[in-house]
């Protein structure tokens, strides 16, 4: 069974269609990652998924219940969120933002766990530092710790890396299929396919509010998906540490 599904899903927002008839799971122990055009519809996907935006027609689920049925407290135990926004109104110190992600432990226990998270993300020295002070790669850090404070079922993370240098994008990239190895169900929005090919077990395409591909990424990513969709030029390259996707702006 999927921890998260959206069956049939429509949503209209200021009269526009934007999500049309999507239809995805993902399931308990799965790293996918949604990628697609600015505008296509990946945050509204997983604002979809979590109960955040309302469906015209169809079905969200989180685990086996529909999310419209559940409570903001059952929503928050089954699905552990990391949201695009990144702006953070007050200026707590890490540490306290990053236990907000487990607000059923005690202050004590959520303390101890928002520690372990800055440590998972390499931000252990930012811990006692208030968040309106740190750059944005930081701030974004300390958002994920937050995130992974939470073992909920499922993990949503829209556009995790964006902002992060590279030792930060791979490192968040691998606790996030750690993650999905330990047997959560992982749906991660990203923007550079690459990385998603190399670190997701399944890919999803959505363009103009439709998904148009659902495979693994050799088969989700393949040259003609990549020419369509993104107006790219790709092709996969076998290379020792397994496939490798090419990319390049000119059409062939
Ligand atoms: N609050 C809103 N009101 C009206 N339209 C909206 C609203 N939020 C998003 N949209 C529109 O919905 C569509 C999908 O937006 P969404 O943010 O889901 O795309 P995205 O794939 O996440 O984009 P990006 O890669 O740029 O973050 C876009 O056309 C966007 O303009």
């Amino acid at each position: 069974m999927s921890a998260l599904e959206l069956r049939g899903a429509v949503v209209r927002l200021d009269g526009r269609i934007v999500l049309d008839r999507v239809d995805l799971g993902v399931a308990p122990g799965e790293i996918v990652a949604l990628v697609g055009p600015n505008g296509a519809g990946k945050s509204s996907v997983i604002r979809a998924l979590l109960g955040l935006i309302s469906l015209e027609a169809g079905e969200a689920r989180l685990g086996d219940q529909p999310v419209s049925r559940l409570s903001s407290r059952a929503r928050a135990e089954r699905a552990a969120y990391l949201p695009q926004e990144r702006r953070i109104a007050w200026n707590m110190a890490a540490v306290d933002i990053a236990a907000l992600g487990a607000p059923f432990l005690s202050g004590a226990d959520a303390t101890r766990r928002a520690r372990e998270a800055l440590a998972l993300v390499g931000a252990t020295s930012l811990a006692d530092r208030g968040v309106a002070d740190m750059s944005g790669g930081e701030r974004a850090r300390v958002l994920l710790a937050r995130a992974l404070v939470c073992e909920a079922p499922a993990l949503l993370a829209d556009e995790p890396i964006a902002g992060l240098d590279p030792d930060a994008q791979l490192l968040v990239l691998d606790l996030l299929q750690q993650r999905a190895r330990s047997g959560q169900a992982v749906l991660v929005s990203l923007h550079d396919l690459t990385l998603a090919a190399r670190h997701a077990d399944r890919v999803l395409v959505i363009d103009r509010g439709r998904i148009v591909a659902d495979a693994l990424p050799t088969k989700a990513l393949s040259a003609e998906r990549l020419r369509e969709t993104f107006g790219i030029r790709g092709r996969w390259i076998d290379a020792p540490s397994g496939p490798l996707l090419d990319l390049d702006r000119r059409q062939g």
